[in-house]
C-alpha cells in the first residue's frame, strides 16, 4: 500500500458525476495505481457502455487517475466541457489530445512550402480553447511525412523553425507540444520523425518548455529498441510517455517488451507524468477489458 492512495469511488459516484447505466456500478473502495495510467475512450466499451462520463467512470472505479483523448478536438463543445467536468470530479487527470489530427498527414514539418506551414500554425492557434476547456497541458504533434526532395538537415532545420513559431502560439497558454516520433518499419512508412535521438536533436535546437518529446514505448521498440538506455539518454526532453506492448500493440504482458521493469525505471527516475495507453485490446469484450485492467496491475510500480 506504499505510497498508493485510497480511492472512496463511492464519493465520487454520490457527488453525482455518473450516469446510471446497468452497466456501470462504483466499487466499494478501490486501490488507485501509482503511475498515471491513461486509457482512452472505446477502450472500455463492453463494461462501461457508450457514454463517455460512463466509460470515465468505470476506469476510476478501476484506479486509473488520468484519461487521453486523440479524438478530442472533434468533439462537440457540450461532449468537451462534460468529459472535463466529469474528471475534475473524479480525480483525474487528462492527458495528451491530438492537435494536428486531420491534417498530419497531409502537411509537414520538415517541407518549405509556406502556406501548408501556416495551416500548421493556425490548426495549434484553433486547437488551444480546446486544450483549455477539457484541462488538457500536453498535445500530440506528429510531425508528418518527410520531404523526399530536401536532405534530411534542411528538413529538420525546417521542422525547428516552424516548431518555434508553434511555441509561440502555445506557450503563452501554458501548454506543451510533445513531438512524437513514429515507427516506419510497421505502422507509418515515410515519416520525417521516428527516432528519439532526432526528436532529442529537435527539442534541444528549439530550446522552449513547450516542446517536448513523446516517447511512444511501443514505436520506439519497433524503430529501435533499446529501450531504458534510449529514454535516458533523451530524459531530459522526454514530457510524456504513451505504451503498447509489440507485436500486435495491446496491452503490456501480450508481447515482447518487459514493461514491469520499463515502468519501474520511470518511477524510480521520479517521473510522475502520465503514461497514455495507446494501443488496442488483445481479447474482446468484458474479458478482454479486464485483461487489461489486470495487465496494468501487474505492471504498476511499486
Ligand atoms: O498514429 C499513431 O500510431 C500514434 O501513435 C499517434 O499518437
Amino acid at each position: 500500500m506504499k505510497r498508493r492512495e485510497f480511492l472512496q469511488v463511492a464519493a465520487a459516484a454520490s457527488a453525482g458525476v455518473v450516469a446510471t447505466t446497468p452497466s456501470v456500478h462504483a466499487s466499494e473502495s478501490v486501490t488507485r495505481f501509482r503511475m498515471a495510467f491513461a486509457p482512452h475512450f472505446g477502450m472500455f466499451a463492453s463494461s462501461a457502455g457508450d457514454d463517455l462520463v460512463d466509460q470515465l467512470k468505470f476506469a476510476a472505479d478501476q484506479g486509473f487517475t488520468a484519461w487521453e483523448d486523440n479524438l478530442m478536438r472533434d468533439r462537440s463543445v457540450a461532449d468537451q466541457e462534460r468529459v472535463a467536468a466529469a474528471m475534475q470530479q473524479l480525480d483525474m487527470k487528462m492527458g495528451v489530445i491530438s492537435a494536428l489530427r486531420g491534417i498530419k498527414k497531409a502537411v509537414s514539418f520538415a517541407g518549405d512550402n509556406a502556406k501548408e506551414r501556416d495551416i500548421i500554425v493556425q490548426a495549434l492557434r484553433d486547437v488551444v480553447p480546446v486544450a483549455k476547456r477539457v484541462n488538457a497541458t500536453h498535445m500530440t504533434v506528429v510531425c508528418g511525412l518527410s520531404d523526399p526532395k530536401l536532405p534530411r538537415d534542411y528538413q529538420t532545420a525546417n521542422a525547428i523553425d516552424l516548431l518555434k513559431r508553434c511555441c509561440d502560439v502555445v506557450e503563452p497558454h501554458g501548454l506543451v507540444m510533445v513531438l512524437e516520433p513514429l515507427n516506419s518499419k510497421k505502422n507509418h512508412p515515410g515519416m520525417f520523425l521516428s527516432e528519439s535521438p532526432h526528436a532529442y536533436q529537435i527539442c534541444k535546437a528549439v530550446g522552449r518548455p513547450s516542446c517536448k518529446i513523446l516517447f511512444d514505448i511501443y514505436h520506439q521498440q519497433i524503430t529501435e529498441g533499446n529501450l531504458i538506455p534510449n529514454i535516458d539518454l533523451c530524459w531530459d526532453e522526454i514530457g510524456y510517455f504513451q505504451c503498447g506492448d509489440n507485436p500486435g500493440r495491446k496491452e503490456p504482458g501480450t508481447g515482447e517488451i518487459h514493461y514491469g521493469n520499463v515502468f519501474q525505471h520511470l518511477a524510480d527516475a521520479g517521473y510522475d507524468g502520465i503514461v497514455g495507453m495507446e494501443h488496442g485490446n488483445s481479447k474482446p469484450g468484458v474479458a478482454g477489458e479486464q485483461a487489461v485492467i489486470d495487465a496494468y496491475r501487474s505492471v504498476d510500480p511499486a
